[in-house]
């Protein structure tokens, strides 16, 4: 089933376009890809999807509600709840520790300080990074930093997880190990992941590609993975 649909989006800065009517669905534990070269709009669609950006036309439907013209504080919300968002440099707070970073989006959401520790020991766990439990990001590694941020960006079991480059700033091998756990934790509890990438060896990773270019989708909807018989649709 479909859960997020955007329809037809644009989007300017000033006299720069940077969607130029974007039509994308990502169905229930779907993980897709968006590609393309750099400065084809990536970021902006990932943005306006999340709820982050207004686009200035078009819409952006979650679960059969429109989500662009809600309030600043409803789309806030939601990112504190249904969605989960990552970036290429984690953004883990400098001044906490690694599980109290992981504990916070869930303490944002209510769940009392033992529960909430609890459960970002057991997703630093999952990470291969729990004795980092107790160190600020300033004594971390990148990969263990990002390692981090993505156990946080799942902690909440978000229905989808928008990942904007989220291993750009890794070296090959610890990219990879991020990505396969990420994409791991994903399938097992069914959370949509919009991963966007300009690397195709990322891209594998999930189960369909759509390519923007210039703004636009290039091509979409071919399934990774799947003998294709009739080029792009
Ligand atoms: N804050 C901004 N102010 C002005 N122009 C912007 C801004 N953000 C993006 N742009 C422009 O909008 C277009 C799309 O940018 P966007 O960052 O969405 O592309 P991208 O595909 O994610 O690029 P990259 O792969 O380099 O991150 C580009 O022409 C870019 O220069």
């Amino acid at each position: 089933m479909s859960q997020l649909q955007a329809r037809d989006l644009t989007r300017s800065y000033g006299r720069t376009p940077a969607l130029r009517g974007v039509t994308l669905d990502v169905d229930e534990g779907e993980i897709v890809a968006v590609t393309g070269p750099s400065g084809c709009g990536k970021s902006t669609l990932l943005h306006c999807l999340a709820g982050i950006l207004r686009p200035d036309a078009g819409e952006v439907i979650w679960r059969g509600e429109r989500l662009d013209t809600r309030p600043e504080a409803d789309r806030s919300r939601l990112r504190r709840t249904e969605f989960g968002v990552l970036f290429q440099f984690g953004q883990l707070v400098a001044e906490l520790t690694a599980a109290e970073n992981v504990a916070l989006p869930l303490l944002l959401a209510g769940t009392g300080r033992r529960a909430a520790r609890e459960t970002a020991l057991s997703w630093l766990e999952r990470f291969g990074v729990a004795e980092l439990a107790d160190v600020r990001p300033g004594e971390m590694s990148g990969g263990q930093q990002q390692r981090c941020a993505t156990a946080r960006s799942l902690v909440t079991g978000p229905r989808v997880l928008f990942a904007d480059e989220p291993t750009g700033a890794l070296d090959t091998l610890t990219g990879e190990q991020v990505l396969t756990t990420l994409v791991r934790l994903a399938r097992e509890q069914r959370t949509s992941v919009v991963l966007v990438t300009h690397e195709p060896r990322i891209a594998a990773y999930a189960d369909r590609e759509v390519t923007l270019r210039d703004g636009a989708v290039e091509h979409s909807g071919l399934e990774l993975n799947v003998p294709s018989t009739g080029g792009a649709r």
